[in-house]
């Protein structure tokens, strides 16, 4: 099966402390691949390694085929990101960002408009239209990071915590556009600490601890039966020194 995006031994140290200690992952055409970890596990690291935005201190990732390091337009024209933490121009309106964007990618004018009238429309962000993004809610600046990603209608999307923040109507037009991109072929990898969202939406699961992949492949076969949140916990959960706030008990 073909891949859409292929993990090598990914390694990325900051100083002395070692965030992505060789990872590997394939995330095959057409999955729904969700990457879990405790705070501080790897998983931004990676991710960002994994489309272009960090460059590794060792190993490689491709997409579909094309090095992310050695042939970057051609892997950056087939994936669609929403970073953590997402740098946007700030001084633009949500459909000024989504045009830019459109345009940096060189796509045609007419097509960028279009687009942007439908995903304004469909992730709620239209009355917000003319507002600046720096005057954006966190969970706005998610929707309009979402919409970016989609607007050239790539073939994998790289999400890093796509529903943090966002409120639960708009989760619900997220999770349907996300269901509708794989049921149309589309691939995704997401970031979530909600183990819940992951069994929802995923196929696929990675858990990642200390910048390692401790487990990982079709979601039934890694919790085993099991709950996913029983499997993360036994698999990356330490022995919990019971610590107790005497001073919050009256
Ligand atoms: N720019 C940086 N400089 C120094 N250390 C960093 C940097 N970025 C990440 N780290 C460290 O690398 C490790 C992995 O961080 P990363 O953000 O990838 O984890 P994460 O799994 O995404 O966590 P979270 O779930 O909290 O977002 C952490 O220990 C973090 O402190």
């Amino acid at each position: 099966m073909e891949t859409a995006l292929d993990i090598r031994g990914l390694v990325k140290r900051f100083g002395d402390k070692v965030a992505v200690a060789g990872v590997d992952l394939a995330v095959p055409r057409g999955s729904f691949y969700g990457l879990v970890g405790q705070n501080g596990a790897g998983k931004t690291t990676t991710l960002s390694m994994a489309v272009g935005l960090l460059r590794p201190d060792g190993g490689t990732a491709s997409i579909f085929g094309a090095d992310v390091w050695s042939a970057p337009a051609q892997a950056k024209a087939l994936v669609g990101v929403l970073p953590d933490g997402l740098a946007m121009p700030e001084r633009l309106t949500g459909r000024e960002v989504l045009t830019y964007i459109g345009l940096l990618r060189g796509m045609p004018r007419a097509t960028v408009a279009e687009r942007a009238d439908e995903l304004l429309a469909v992730l709620e962000l239209d009355a917000a239209e003319k507002a600046l993004v720096i005057e954006y809610s966190t969970g706005m600046r998610k929707k309009i990071g979402l919409a970016t990603a989609l607007l050239h209608a790539p073939r994998l999307l790289v999400l890093d915590e796509p529903f943090e923040a966002v409120d639960p109507v708009s989760a619900a037009t997220i999770k349907s556009i996300l269901r509708g991109f794989v049921a149309g072929g589309g691939s995704i990898v997401l970031s979530s600490h909600v183990m819940a969202l992951v069994e929802q939406l995923c196929d696929h699961v990675a858990v990642v601890d200390a910048g390692r992949v401790v487990a990982a492949g079709p979601l039934d076969e890694v919790r085993g039966g099991r709950s996913l949140e029983d499997t993360f916990v036994g698999l990356v959960g330490t022995e919990q020194t019971k610590k107790e706030l005497s001073w919050l008990s009256k």
